[in-house]
């Protein structure tokens, strides 16, 4: 598994509740190694360590910041590479095969206008398709490329419950008798 964290800007509590929850369960299927939240939200948090107590992945990382600027600062002076998504970026087809190359990677989404600081910062802007959409979305796809598809098998050692995948109906088995 890559280095792969996300950074999510501009979180409201209130109001990106539910999406900056769906980024960060994104993040974790989708072979992220963690969060950062721009923000405060001790729920948000807990809610996600829930998920991961159930659905496994304790190495994913959840933590709320206050200063996501030193965060990208600090991710570039130990050399890693910062991707910003969004519509006014190079479209990913034209820099996937680049992308699939690097290994630690900080993903920038934002959640409404993100500050032109982040698209100078950024290694590459990077759209997914230059039409507007979702974060939740974006970070989707650009994972699913970075891995080419193989993110999709991912599996979770520690998890206490698990799907047994079937065309119709429901199962899953749970080692926790919850
Ligand atoms: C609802 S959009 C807000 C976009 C906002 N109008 C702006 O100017 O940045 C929230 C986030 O979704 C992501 N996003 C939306 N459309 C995208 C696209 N086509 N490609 C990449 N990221 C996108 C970006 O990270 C963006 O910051």
């Amino acid at each position: 598994m890559k280095n792969i964290f996300v950074l999510r800007l501009g979180h409201r509590p209130l109001r990106d509740k539910r999406v900056t929850t769906h980024v960060a369960l994104v993040a974790r299927a989708f072979g992220a190694k963690g969060i950062y939240v721009d923000g405060k939200d001790q729920k948000l948090v807990e809610k996600i360590k829930d998920v991961i107590s159930l659905w496994g992945g304790s190495y994913f990382q959840v933590e709320t910041i206050a200063d996501p600027k030193k965060l990208v600062k600090t991710w570039k002076a130990k050399g890693g590479t910062i991707i910003h998504l969004t519509m006014y970026g190079i479209n990913l087809p034209q820099v996937q095969d680049r992308v699939q190359h690097l290994d630690n990677i900080l993903v920038v989404v934002g959640a409404e206008k993100v500050e032109g600081w982040y698209y100078h910062m950024a290694d590459i802007n990077v759209a997914v398709s230059n039409q507007p959409h979702s974060e939740v979305a974006a970070l989707a796809i650009f994972l699913d490329r970075l891995y080419k598809g193989e993110e999709l098998n991912i599996m979770f050692g520690d998890s206490k419950i698990k799907v047994i995948p079937m065309e119709r109906g429901k199962k899953v088995i749970r080692s926790d008798n919850g």
